[in-house]
């Protein structure tokens, strides 16, 4: 899928980083009324708001496209693909090469050009099934990145017919945005089917009045779709061949979507093929799922498990927010750090902090709610590429980023949910790693003394311990390694 960002050398990038040593980034005073337009991320954020002492809401819709922005390549799994066929006697295919599939050339030629050598895991099942006369229908699930747009885009193309001239292939995405990213990946792998064009139905884009749709391939958002299959009846839902339910984890979080595409469902034909992609498998999900796709075989690629196994944790006991602030210079003028993120519970937390670290000489770099999505893209990108050393965060992004160089995670407030307790799921995924990319961590939390009982629940929770660290004592620093 295309990306907006290039991507960088990150074996490199990785070793140069390793070897700085943040001890270079002390406190420098004279820097102090630095402007801070130097700080990636601070331009858009420079003016206090009311909602900085919110946190920030984790968006499905742009978090999904945010991964998509990022994404260097294929997300590989060590898990088997779980199949539950519908048919259970019928017997089971799965490929190694596209050349099995019985591509027509020109499709094969998209898939090559695009780098593509061989299918990935998910593909290796779901694309027999896709293809396979008669149709099937599908539901899979897997985490983002495993391939399951490429799949289903070859689905389409494969069934379109170039010389019929109306919507043959109808496939409902989220929102405008994910829309387009599917529908640039129909572009490149439909680079060498001639005549074979999108449309996207989505809202601002005009359906031709009085004129019929000849595009064959409709990508769009539920509303509009809706809008315009039965209010202006420029698409003829008897037509579709193949229906794609895309992202329907981000779908069902969206008022009215489930709905509207249940809807469009039932004016399909029972001969046309329905698809539906997940990256998560809640009962949610799930019931949506059965609901809209009938008869349906199921793919399941479970995620990597996060893991604390191979993570140092520490804890720091601070008086104030300023007290932790000067922990954390004295932990990194002690210690050799590659690249570190620090987590704040609020914008307005992140932004102070940043404004300190950068009137200190360090280089950082901020991203929280209020950048667009591809603002967010591309400070993850600098990042990634070792512009910034330190990366300061909100919630927003705790689970999005995949930065492999990261050694160093700092809580510099613990994750708490709306009644105060700990939010577990979310300290987990700021500072856990896969069990297979086992590399080594350090965490370190910031605490003030009446959160302390918050951190242990933690740590009974985990049932991995979080050892104290005195930030005054300069030869217990030094002695952390990871
Ligand atoms: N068989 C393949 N070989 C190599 N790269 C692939 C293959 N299939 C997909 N990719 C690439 O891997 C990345 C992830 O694929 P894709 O977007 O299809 O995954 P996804 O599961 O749909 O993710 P998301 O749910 O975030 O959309 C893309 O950059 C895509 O071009």
């Amino acid at each position: 899928m295309a990306s907006l960002l290039s991507g960088g050398d990150a074996g490199a990038a990785e070793s140069e980083l390793l070897s700085s040593h943040l001890s270079n980034l002390i406190p420098r005073k004279s820097l102090r009324g630095l402007k801070s337009t130097t700080v990636p991320g601070l331009d858009a954020s420079i003016t206090n708001s009311e909602d900085d002492e919110e946190e920030d809401i984790v968006d499905l819709a742009a978090n999904s496209l945010l991964n998509k922005l990022i994404r260097q390549s294929l997300v590989e799994s060590t898990h088997r693909v779980e199949v539950l066929q519908k048919d259970p006697s019928s017997p089971l295919y799965s490929v190694k090469t596209f050349e099995e599939l019985r591509l027509k050339e020109e499709l094969l030629k998209g898939i090559y050009a695009m780098g593509f050598n061989r299918p990935s895991k998910i593909q290796e099942m779901a694309l027999p099934m896709m293809l396979a006369h008669p149709p099937q229908n599908l539901i899979a699930q897997s985490q983002s990145g495993t391939g399951k747009t490429a799949a289903f885009v070859l689905a389409m193309l494969s069934r379109v017919n170039a010389s019929e001239l109306f919507p043959q292939c109808l496939c409902l995405a989220p929102t405008y945005e994910l829309a387009l990213q599917t529908g640039r990946v129909v572009e490149q792998m439909g680079k060498f089917c001639i005549d074979v064009e999108v449309m996207y139905a989505v809202r601002g884009n005009r359906a031709p009045r009085g004129t019929d749709i000849t595009k064959q391939i409709i990508i769009g958002t539920p509303g509009t779709v809706l809008d315009w299959c039965f209010k202006r009846k420029v698409i003829d839902l008897n037509k579709i061949r193949v229906f794609v339910l895309d992202e329907a984890d981000v779908m069902i979080d969206t008022q009215g979507f489930s709905d509207q595409s249940i809807r469009i469902q039932r004016a399909l034909q029972p001969e046309c093929q329905m698809l539906l992609f997940s990256a998560t498998f809640e009962d949610s999900v799930w019931q949506f799922a059965e609901r809209i796709i009938p008869d349906p075989n199921v793919i399941k690629l479970r995620k990597e498990e996060l893991t604390l196994n191979n993570i140092r944790q520490h804890y720091v006991l601070c008086d104030s927010r300023k007290d932790k602030y000067q922990a954390l210079c004295n932990i990194y003028g002690g210690i050799t750090i590659g690249q570190a993120i620090i987590f704040c519970q609020t914008r307005r937390n992140a932004k102070w902090l940043t404004v300190e670290m950068m009137q200190d000489g360090h280089q950082v770099s901020l991203l929280s709610g209020e950048l667009t999505v591809d603002q967010r893209a591309s400070i993850i990108q600098r990042f990634r590429d070792g512009k910034e050393k330190v990366l300061i965060t909100t919630n927003v992004c705790a689970r999005g980023i995949d930065v492999k160089q990261v050694t160093i995670v700092v809580n510099f407030d613990l994750p708490v949910n709306q009644t105060g307790e700990p939010d577990y799921e979310t300290y987990l995924h700021r500072i856990g790693r896969t069990g297979r990319f086992g590399k080594k961590g350090i965490a370190f939390n910031m605490i003030e003394v009446n959160n302390l009982p918050l951190l242990f629940k933690i740590q009974d929770h985990f049932n991995s311990q979080i050892k104290q660290l005195d930030p005054d004592d300069m030869d217990e620093i030094e002695k952390i390694e990871y």
